[in-house]
Formats: structure tokens, sequence, C-alpha cells
């Protein structure tokens, strides 16, 4: 094959950490290229060297044949290389078409005559959006999908996607497959930038996995398995980091085997891969040998709830605990009944807030339910007052099926646009409940009402058994509502800004000031502890670095650890309703098992969770009911243990 780019020693340090450190690769005319690798394994440094980001401190590269070294992105471009960079951020007053047409020479042409080739562009790639929308109208995803009609437009003969399809529903996959599949059969190259391992089996002709500074191994995605890609990815400081009270055992039980030069399959060489030249990774892996069929069906059969993605050797302190208890609702208890008010109010409980935050009145107690101790409920099940009156572990017995959350007749106008009216659905102990649906169906409406942090009327909102208000942030701060931000609630500029930040707002965000934020707290001191144990905590997952300090790293993390960084936040919070806003994204694929881990514990000590997804996959490896979505309605509810993609995927390809 013809090749456009190679590229050999490429390395790459930011202070003493050397992130590249001798990557070699080749790409050929017409091929898409998955990359793959650890958070903070390096894909987008070199991606970002290829785009003329940033430069390389050492190596070679060749573009069409000849010496390739771009001084700037600008370079870069007007030698045919092209980029979607993983935390884009596109001015918010551009029309779709701009946004298509900014780097080329159609740029200053006005709108106008924009309309018609960008109309042409985006009728070609299925694209459903007008020419004339404001960036600012749309999802974060769909600026995505703009992005990659963009790169249509444009010259490009090497086309980078760095995370583009980290959000992306079914249907706006599909959509980014055939732009790319439009790409390719015009000539051009892809680098193919992703975590959801199934995706890039599906879409990519070989798979290049970075590890430890190199490309050690390239893989033929029609001969390995995603288990099989994410073992090439893993690397034992990771493994370290998220598994730390588990690992040395299983880290000596293997360097015996791997010293052994007759154990099995030690052999560097592997029939599934093949080794550019000039690599030399110091601890050869050693690959599984079982081929599986690459097509992109989110876990066809997927694998029984505890043993989710980490493999059994690596079972977390997460996973030690005893067996999760089967979440799936009784019969009786429909997702989308029109409730009864419980007409129990007794005396009002005392409400003791989670945290000390003074001169913050505590929510409204409507009514409580009769059951209901007298303080405000910690953690842990009891019974709990269903919508119609009842108990659910008084009449099955069975503490899983307490109700934690539940909304009823909730109308909220929605943040863009698209709001719900009337909706109401509950979440039981011990369960993760899904949210997913088509773009805009109303999942904004529904967190931006729980969370405080949008406009919403609930004919009864109840938490632990308590009639309950939320009509600000702070409201559900003090009801325990902890939130996870989605994608289009921050940019990723905001994500540069500082961890301590993060740490102390909850958030990457500018929506609050930073400093009323800080003065807001109960005490300095308070706050000084919580960056303490922070710092420790992030050292911990290697987040951060020895001698690193929260209030400097920000820009310094990959997308994968900023995101990491929040998770770890969120878990501390110890909510009785956790809501999570696409919290996969950027993370690898041991980081979600973890991630999936940390949520179920949450759900196991008696919060209701709420996971809003995009990703069929992450949605059948955490969920065993997931409501699907469509213009304000819940339109059908997708139960299973384990939950079927099929089934999901049949009712998100149904929906608008
Ligand atoms: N400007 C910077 N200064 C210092 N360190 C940096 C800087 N940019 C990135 N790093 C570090 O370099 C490493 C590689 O980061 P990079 O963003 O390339 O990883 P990645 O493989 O793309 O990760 P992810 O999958 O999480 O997006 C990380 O450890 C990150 O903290």
């Amino acid at each position: 094959m013809d090749t456009l780019l190679d590229i050999v020693g490429i390395s790459k340090s930011y202070g003493t950490h050397r992130v590249l450190d001798g990557v070699d690769l080749s790409v050929g005319r017409g091929e898409v290229v998955g990359i793959v690798g650890e958070n903070g394994a390096g894909k987008s440094t070199l991606m970002s060297i290829f785009s003329g980001h940033q430069q390389a401190d050492g190596g070679t590269m060749r573009l069409n044949n000849a010496p390739y070294w771009p001084k700037d992105s600008v370079d870069a471009q007007s030698r045919g290389v092209g980029i979607i960079q993983q935390d884009f951020t596109l001015d918010p007053e551009l029309t779709v078409a701009r946004a298509i047409f900014r780097n080329t020479y159609q740029a200053d042409r006005p709108q106008r005559a924009l309309v018609r080739p960008a109309q042409w562009l985006l009728d070609e790639a299925a694209v459903g959006l007008s020419p004339d929308m404001a960036i600012g109208e749309l999802a974060h995803a769909e600026q995505g999908l703009v992005e990659a009609v963009r790169l249509l437009a444009e010259d490009a003969q090497l086309v980078i996607m760095d995370e583009v399809a980290a959000t992306l529903n079914l249907k706006e996959l599909d959509k980014l497959h055939f732009i790319i599949s439009r790409l390719t059969r015009q000539g051009r190259s892809v680098l193919y930038v992703s975590h959801r391992l199934h995706e890039v089996q599906s879409v990519a002709s070989q798979i290049a996995v970075i590890r430890s500074g190199r490309i050690p191994e390239i893989l033929d995605p029609r001969q390995v398995t995603v288990d099989d890609i994410a073992a090439h990815m893993r690397t034992r400081g990771a493994r370290r980091a998220w598994f730390p009270d588990r690992m040395d055992e299983e880290f000596a039980r293997e360097e015996a085997e791997a010293a052994q030069p007759s154990a099995p399959g030690a052999s560097a060489e592997a029939p599934t891969t093949h080794a550019p030249q000039r690599s030399a990774d110091p601890a050869p892996y050693v690959p599984p040998t079982a081929p599986a069929a690459p097509a992109f069906e989110p876990s066809p059969t997927p694998e029984p709830m505890d043993s989710w993605a980490v493999p059994r050797s690596m079972t977390s302190p997460w996973t030690a605990g005893p067996a999760r208890k089967p979440a799936v609702p009784p019969a009786a208890a429909a997702p989308t009944f029109e409730a009864p008010v419980v007409e129990a109010p007794v005396e009002a409980p005392v409400v003791q807030p989670a945290v000390e935050a003074p001169a913050v009145e505590a929510p409204v107690v409507e009514a409580p339910a009769p059951q209901a101790p007298p303080t405000a409920p910690g953690r842990g099940r009891r019974a709990m007052a269903s919508d119609d009156g009842r108990t659910y572990a008084d009449e099955a017995g069975d503490e899983s099926q307490q109700i934690i959350l539940e909304v009823v007749g909730l109308t909220a106008p929605g943040m863009s646009g698209q709001g719900v009216e009337d909706l109401s659905f509950s979440v039981f102990s011990g369960e993760v409940l899904g949210i997913t649906g088509s773009r805009r169906a109303g999942q904004d409406a529904i967190v931006g009402a729980l969370n405080g942090r949008a406009p919403g009327t609930f004919r009864t909102l109840r938490i632990n058994g308590y009639n309950r208000t939320i009509s600000s942030p702070e409201d559900a701060a003090l009801l325990k509502v902890a939130y996870l931000a989605g994608p289009d609630e921050e940019t990723g500029e905001e994500r540069k800004r500082s961890v301590a930040r993060a740490m102390l707002t909850g958030g990457w965000s500018d929506g609050s000031s930073f400093e009323s934020e800080v003065d807001g707290i109960a005490t300095i001191l308070g706050a000084l502890e919580k960056l303490h144990s922070a710092t420790k905590r992030l050292r911990g997952r290697r987040a951060i670095r020895h001698g690193e300090k929260l209030e400097s790293v920000g820009s310094t993390l990959s997308g994968g650890q900023q995101q990491m960084v929040l998770l770890d936040e969120l878990m501390t919070q110890e909510a009785d309703v956790l809501i999570v806003n696409e919290p996969g994204r950027g993370l690898d694929f041991d980081a979600r098992a973890v991630m999936r881990e940390k949520l179920n514990d949450a759900a196991e000590n008696g919060a209701a969770v709420l996971l809003v997804s995009s990703d069929v996959d992450e949605l059948v490896r955490s969920c065993r009911r997931v409501l699907v979505m469509d213009r304000g309605q819940i339109v059908r509810t997708v139960e299973g243990s384990p939950l079927s993609p099929d089934e999901l995927s049949a009712a998100l390809t149904q929906v608008g």
C-alpha cells in the first residue's frame, strides 16, 4: 500500500515526564488507523505533533514521501493534515455553514453564498442540520459531526479525529462512520483515536496501541477481541493506580510467570499482531490468541454483570464486596406510572443537611412518609413508600425493591429547548437507572430539574421517602443530590482550569465565580483539608505527580484524567442521588470498568443512580433498566438482566 505518513522514533517530554519515547508508525493511503491506549498514554500528544499544535523533541516524520515537520497548525493544514481535537471548542456565534468552511478559501464569503455548498455536504453525510443554525444551538456531539463535515470540505489528506465519538449516539455514530468511509474512498487516510473499542474495531483497518510511550504492536482488528485490545493497552502503573490494594500479589505472580521462558504464550511474537520495526517494548505483552468477529455490535453477548470488563485476575477492591443484588423493579412498579401522592403527612422530620452549610435553608419538606425516621435518612436501605403508599420491602420482602428516588409529574422546559411534561419514573435501591434516547429528547430537562440548575416543577419529588422540592443547586446539594456535568455544560477550555477549582466547585465550568465559592465554604480549613485529601487521592490515581500542586494542574491533564478527577470528587460526596451525565466519556477501558463499579457501589449503599448516556455499550454494562426518550417523552423502557444490547439498539433506532 502507498504510504502517506511514516514516522520514526518520535519523542516528547513535558519537563521530566517522557510521554512519547520513540514512536514508529506507518499510515497507508486510504486507510483508517485506530489509535488506542490508556488515559495519559500520549495519544493526543502524538496527534497534536502531527497537526502542528506541538513540536516533537526528536524523531523523523515523512508525509507524501517528503520530510514533514510542521511549525504550527496552519503549516500542517497547508501540507494536508486536518484535525478534530479532543477538546475542540467552536465559536457559538458561527453558523454551521461558516464552521464548515472556516479553514477554506470560502471562509470570507457571505453566509448566503455558503448555504448551498454546506447543505450539499451535510446532505452527502446525511447530517440533518441546517447550514443556518448557530453552533451555540447544537449539542457538543452534533458539533463534532459538523467538524467531521468540515474535514470533507477541506483538502486534508491525513485526517485526525481525536475522541470525536465519545458522546455520539448510535445514529450519530453511523453518520460519522459514513463520513469516514467517504474520506477514505477519496483516498484520504484517517487516524482515529477512541476509547470505544468496539467502534474502533469496526472502523479501523489496523489498530496502533500506544503503550509506555511507544507503539509496540499493531493489531489486526479482525483477529482480536475488545478484551484483547484492552489487554494490549494495559500497563502495570495504571493498573496499580486503579487497583492499589490487590495488585502486588498478582504482579508478583505475573512476573514469575513472565520470567519462565516456557510459559504459555510468553513469546513476544503474536499471531494476531505485527510489531513495527525498531520498537522494543521492555516488557513484552503476551497477547491472547482468540480471534473474534469485529462487527460493531455493542456487546452482543455481554458478560455476566460481575465480570464486566475487568478481567477476573484484576478483581478490584470495589468488586470484592458481596455480589450486587438484582435491581430490576417489580412489574407492579412500572417506571412511567401516574402516581398519586402519598397521603402521609405526620410530623415533619428534622432535615439534617449533609454538610454544615451556613445560612442556607433546607429545601421544603412537604410530606414525610410515615415510616421515615425522624432525621434525614442517610445511606442504606429501608422500607420505602411507593407511589401508591405501599412499601415494596413490606410487600415483597425484598429490600432491593425499595424506591429511593421517585419523580412524579415532572414538567420542565429544559435547558436546550426540549422540555418534558408530566413525566414520572422511579429509581430503586441498588439500581443504576439508564436514561438515553434521541439527541435533545428531554434528558437535559430531567437532569437540570433534579440538580436545580434549570427550572422544573414536580407534582411529587420524593427522595428516600421524603417529599422534597429542588429549586436551586444549593437545594440539591443540601439534599445530597450530586451531579457530574455533561459535555454540553463545560467547554474544553474550561476543563483546562485548575484541579483545585474543580475540587472546590464540583466542576470545571465558569457557571459560578471561583472566589465566591471559596468564600462560601464554611471554613478555609475545610477547604484546605479537602484539597489536601484530593491531592493524596489523585496522586494515588496517578492523575497528578509528586511535586505537582492541584492549583497548577488542569491544562496538563489528558482528557480522561480530567474526567477521572471529577468522578473521584463525585464519589467522595456520598450522595443520596447521583446523576452522572455521559460519565464514561474520555475514560479508557479499565477506567470505565472502575467507574461502573463505583456507580454500583453507590447504588448498593443506598443511592439512586441516574446514568445519562448515549453509549449503548455503557448502558448495557451498567444498567438493568433503561428509559428511552424521544421528544420529551419516555417512549420505551428496556429491561433485562443482562440487558439486551440488540433490544436497546433497536429501541434507539426507532426514536427520532
Ligand atoms: N501541557 C502539558 N504539560 C504537562 N504534561 C502534559 C501536558 N499535556 C499532556 N501532559 C501529560 O502527558 C500525558 C499524555 O497526555 P495525552 O493527552 O497525550 O494522553 P492521552 O493518551 O490522549 O489520554 P486520554 O485518553 O486521557 O485523552 C499525560 O500524562 C498528561 O498529563
